[in-house]
């Protein structure tokens, strides 16, 4: 189980070795001793098969044993009755579908399963469609291929940054910028006029611009105008922004348009490599980091300022399906009082935070790098914490925090997956 789980934090798909182990043995058994309840597409060929039990059909094909609940087999039909292919959308009102359907007959050929229902309504469904969709397709593959990385790695990889001129006007330049961005879960663009505006056209490439309570775009120096660390000159560890909403910011954008003094070295790390790193030490408290649900807290009240925010989850959330995951959640700063667990599992809790915390704090794992005027940096907030050294003198940044549902849109409407 920890081993499907650990496939699936690294970009490459999971190794099926135990899946395939078990399967194959299983269906020669039921081969030999239950014959004439298997179908097969064709004598020689064991390319598809399908059994039909009480409660479920099984099929395989391509290499895949899936199970398919019958209302599920109804109510995902594809003919022009039930689902509206312009759209994309279902008709079918899956409330009137009989909860004890059973099909009355069943057929497959090479490429499709047909299934007739009792009311002699024919649903059909493409053998390659049902090996995406289903759900033993699924757990098989990665939503978000990814590579995960310190240092070392991230410099040996020679990311480019992406021309602001390429970025704004050609898609091979945005495709180019966002394929980085989904795999390392940073990515930079050059040249860019350092203005607040020129950051915002940027931005609105890409996504909608999430407006929150530090405004749409934003723009600070160290002048303590609100209530957070941030506006001031003093360091900040490796944090994820906005942990105290109830989903934290998918991306943020930086770019500093002045800095006249010292310091103020911004740090990236790659949250989901030191996880991973935990998941290898200690799958326990992996586990116990994905299970317990945690507070985090903005409480502001300075000028006109007055703020009370919170947010809840654990600090890192994985797909329940396939054990993928897709958000950390990791700000010492804001994290609120824990009184969402019982004193010993706290215990354990504390334990497990400081493994990771271990890992996060690895200098192999720091990657440092000035921002200079010109030089914009898109962060996965998800996925990848910042942190600044001290500074003196004036310093000014500018960005704003993206929507992360608008950033995947455009690389999905690229072609990318995301
Ligand atoms: C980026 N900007 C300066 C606007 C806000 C900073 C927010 C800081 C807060 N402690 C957090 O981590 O969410
Ligand atoms: O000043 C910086 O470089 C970053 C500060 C920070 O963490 C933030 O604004 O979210
Ligand atoms: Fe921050």
């Amino acid at each position: 189980m920890w081993c499907r789980r650990l496939a699936c934090l690294l970009s490459v798909p999971c190794q099926r070795t135990g899946h395939h182990l078990l399967r194959l043995p299983c269906v020669r058994r039921t081969l030999t001793t239950a014959l004439s309840r298997w179908h097969h597409t064709a004598p020689q060929s064991l390319s598809c098969a399908w059994q039909l039990h009480s409660d479920h059909l099984e099929l395989r094909y391509a290499d895949t044993l899936m199970r398919f609940d019958f209302v599920w087999l109804r109510d995902h039909c594809r003919s022009a009755s039930c689902y509206n292919a312009k759209t994309n959308q279902r008709s079918l009102d899956t409330a009137s579908v009989d909860l004890g359907i059973k099909p009355k007959a069943v057929r497959v050929d090479e490429t499709t399963l047909f299934l007739t229902w009792p009311d002699g309504h024919v649903t059909r469904y493409g053998l390659q469609w049902l090996v995406k969709n289903s759900y033993e397709g699924q757990k098989q593959q990665v939503m978000h291929p990814r590579i995960l990385w310190n240092a070392e790695i991230y410099h040996q990889a020679q990311v480019p940054s992406v021309d602001c001129r390429s970025f704004l006007e050609t898609d091979e330049g945005l495709k180019e910028f966002l394929q980085n961005f989904l795999l390392y879960g940073i990515a930079f663009v050059e040249n860019v006029t350092p203005t607040k505006e020129d950051t915002q056209i940027l931005a609105e490439r890409i996504s909608l611009i999430r407006e929150t309570i530090y405004g749409r775009m934003w723009y600070f120096t160290s002048d303590f105008s609100r209530g957070d660390t941030a506006y001031t000159k003093l360091a900040l560890d490796r944090h994820t922004d906005t942990t105290y909403f109830q989903e934290p910011c998918g991306i943020q954008v930086f770019h500093c348009l002045k800095h006249e003094g010292t310091g103020g070295r911004t740090l990236l790390v790659d949250g989901f490599y030191a996880a991973e790193q935990v998941l290898r030490q200690a799958p326990d408290q992996f586990e116990l980091l994905s299970k317990v649900p945690l507070k985090h807290e903005y409480i502001e009240n300075v000028g006109d300022c007055h703020n009370h925010m919170i947010g809840v989850g654990p600090v890192l959330n994985v797909y329940p399906w396939n054990n993928e995951l897709y958000l950390i959640r990791y700000n010492n700063y804001d994290r609120a009082v824990i009184n969402t667990v019982p004193y010993d599992v706290v215990n354990r809790w504390y334990t497990a935070h400081r493994t990771l915390t271990t890992e996060l704090r690895r200098p192999e794992n720091e990657l440092w790098v000035k921002l200079k005027p010109g030089k914009a940096l898109f962060i996965d907030n998800w996925r990848v914490l910042h942190g600044r050294e001290a500074f003196t003198g004036y310093r000014q940044l500018c960005g704003c925090y993206l929507t992360r549902d608008d950033v995947l849109n455009t690389a999905r409407l690229l072609g990318l997956q995301a």
